[in-house]
């Protein structure tokens, strides 16, 4: 394997040489260094002490956070025996201390205490039970398969940070696929990004509940065709009671008005769910990952500012409206966002922008307001 240094934030690693990134024997995308800067800021603000990264690859991600946050113990691991060396390669590579090596287990004691394993990650999690006060699986398409693992293997008030890449399964392009692996009915068009987000968050916390857990959402975001959440959970039945209490279903009609109602089974035909109803960030969260952001430049100095701004600013309200769908829907012409958003404030409405769609609004105005809105601008 030819390898390549890259540098990422605070880190070097080494890295496959390859024409595309799937040709690699080894996983590295560069694209996802936002990704990976969210998640050091989740950790710094969230300080906690035991980390898992169980889909490790090259170990950037682990090594990002034994570097760069207060973690005190992370294990990195990967299936792939060639990602297992590499991981070795660079954890030498960025920390002094001579490896204990076992079978497929390196341990570097130092500061921080680095273990990198070879094994599969269910199993992994399974014998760590309890463990970790960080898991984060960021595994290729759906997280399902390590799921309840991962909630065996993280603390009862610990954080999940799980990525998702099968938005063509979320987001209803592979219907049958979102059937199976979410047991969840997906919506086409303009809400299926933030429909998508919604029905994993949904799984996730019917997973937990299983284990009579309930999540906080701390942040859940969608870009660059990924899902990503953070969750804390929170010990006890009614805590789990309480989160599956945010569960229900979205309703669209062909003019593009959508309702949506909380509950276990859905009173209407044409129901889209279930999902998660409840909020996707906490505002306190997100106010410190955006301030740690911009005192402290990452890996993607300008991009992760701008973006956890978005976020910040966006309202945290169930669903949106894009302008484009909707001016297609009524034979109306494209106008400007800014100018939707404006007329809706001036009427007293609260309107943001939305991270889902740079054409879309988020606003608690009915649906005739936004159209009216539309309309004045024709
Ligand atoms: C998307 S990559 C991880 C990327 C990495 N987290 C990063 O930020 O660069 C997914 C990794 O999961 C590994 N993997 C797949 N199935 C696994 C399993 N059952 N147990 C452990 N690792 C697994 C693959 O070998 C691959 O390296």
């Amino acid at each position: 394997m030819k390898l390549v240094e890259v540098h990422e934030s605070l880190v070097g690693i080494l890295v496959p040489k390859a024409e595309r990134i799937y040709d690699a024997p080894v996983f590295y995308n560069p694209v996802m260094a936002l990704n990976r800067d969210i998640s050091v800021l989740a950790l710094k603000v969230l300080g906690s002490k035991r980390v898992l990264d169980a889909l490790s690859a090259t170990g950037i991600r682990g090594i990002r956070y034994a570097l760069e946050t207060s973690a005190e113990e992370v294990w990195l691991n990967d299936i792939n025996p060639d990602a297992f060396r590499l991981i070795v390669e660079n954890l030498k590579l960025n920390f002094s201390g001579e490896p204990e090596f076992r079978e497929k287990k390196v341990v570097l004691r130092g500061d921080k205490t680095l273990v990198a394993m070879n094994a599969d990650a269910n199993r992994l999690m399974n014998e760590q039970f309890r463990y970790f006060d960080f898991v984060d699986l960021d595994p290729f398409g759906s997280p399902m398969e390590f799921l309840d693992s991962a909630l065996r293997a993280v603390k009862r008030r610990g954080v999940l940070a799980i990525t998702a890449t099968d938005t063509g399964v979320l987001c209803g392009a592979y219907r049958n696929a979102c059937l199976r692996k979410y047991l969840a009915e997906p919506i086409r068009g303009e809400l299926c990004h933030e429909a998508g987000l919604r029905i994993l968050t949904g799984t996730l916390v019917r997973y937990a509940a299983k284990y009579d857990l309930g999540v906080e959402v701390l942040l859940a975001y969608y870009r660059d065709h990924y899902f990503r959440t953070f969750l804390r959970l929170r010990s006890g039945a009614k805590k789990a009671d309480e989160s599956m209490k945010q569960l229900g279903y979205l309703y669209q009609e062909p003019s593009g008005r959508f309702d949506y109602e909380r509950a276990f089974l859905p009173s209407k035909v044409k129901a889209y769910g279930p999902l998660w109803l409840g909020p996707l960030k906490s505002q306190e969260f997100v106010e410190e990952l955006y301030k740690l952001s911009r005192d402290s430049p990452l890996g993607n100095a300008k991009k992760t500012p701008e973006f956890l701004g978005l976020l910040r600013d966006e309202l945290d309200i169930p669903f949106h409206y894009d302008t484009h769908a909707l001016t297609r829907r009524h034979g109306l012409e494209v106008r400007k966002l800014a100018g939707v958003i404006e007329i809706l404030r001036e009427k007293g409405y609260k309107a943001t922008r939305t991270h889902f769609s740079p054409t879309a609004l988020k606003t608690d105005a009915p649906f005739e307001e936004v159209l009216e809105a539309l309309r004045e601008l024709q």
